[in-house]
């Protein structure tokens, strides 16, 4: 290796990485959505435009056509997105469908630079099969702010793992994110009333 000065930053940092550097950035990573329903959408065009981030995702009810208008590749295999993205975020419901959706296999599959973030409901992760791989450093870390037992226990014991960040089920807990929600509630009351289709029934995205 030919010897200027950044080389030798190269060396420097190579050599003493585990003592002073603390983490990675997220720009032009990989991001693999599973779900771009309301949620997933807004966090995929986040990242996308603050971070370059690629975006994958992944959701069976929502057409590739869609998907890509909406700015992110189609990918209708969850293992290919699963083995191929470096930070996945979870933005489905829980339902038959999507509990244990992400268990020891789809762990497995990750790699140790992979971040798991669950917003969405407890269980759609299998909680022990996350514990282990985080105590095995199968993945590099997770974030959470659902969970199976709630109000979430303050000894749960994905906290004694230093790779997991949680929160306690905070995600939509602003004053502005109740009103939103309580004004959704009142209008899709009248819409119902004057026999209009609600927004539920048509999707928010498929106005008329
Ligand atoms: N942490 C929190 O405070 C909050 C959590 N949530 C949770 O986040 C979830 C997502 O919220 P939204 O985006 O508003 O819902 P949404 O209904 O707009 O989107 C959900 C998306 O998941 C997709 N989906 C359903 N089953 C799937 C499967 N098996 N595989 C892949 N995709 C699938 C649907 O096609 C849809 O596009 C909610 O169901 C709720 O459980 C929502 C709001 C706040
Ligand atoms: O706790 C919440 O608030 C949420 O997670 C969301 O607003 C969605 O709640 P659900 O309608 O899925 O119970």
């Amino acid at each position: 290796m030919k010897l200027n000065l950044q080389n030798l930053l190269y060396v420097i940092l190579e050599r003493n990485q585990p003592m002073f550097l603390k983490g990675y950035e997220i720009t032009d990573t990989r991001l693999g959505l599973i779900g771009i329903g309301h949620i997933g959408y807004l966090v995929g065009t986040r990242l996308k435009a603050g971070f370059n981030m690629d975006v994958l995702a992944y959701d069976p009810f929502i057409s590739k056509e869609k998907c890509n208008d909406m700015g992110f590749q189609y990918e209708r295999d969850l293992n290919t997105l699963i083995q191929t993205c470096d930070i996945i975020s979870i933005s489905v419901p829980l339902n038959d469908s999507t509990k244990n959706m992400i268990s020891k296999k789809e762990l497995s599959l990750m790699s140790t630079s992979t971040i798991l973030i669950n917003t969405s409901r407890g269980g759609i992760v299998n909680e022990e099969d996350l514990y282990e791989a985080l105590q095995n450093h199968q993945i590099l870390g997770a974030g959470f702010d659902a969970f199976i037992e709630e109000p979430l226990p303050a000894h749960h014991k994905l906290f004694t793992c230093p790779n997991f960040v949680g929160t306690p089920h905070n995600g939509a807990n602003t004053y502005e994110a109740l009103t939103r929600m309580g004004k959704g509630a009142v209008g899709e009351i009248i819409r119902f009333e004057k026999g209009v289709p609600t927004l539920t029934n048509i999707g928010f995205n498929n106005l008329p």
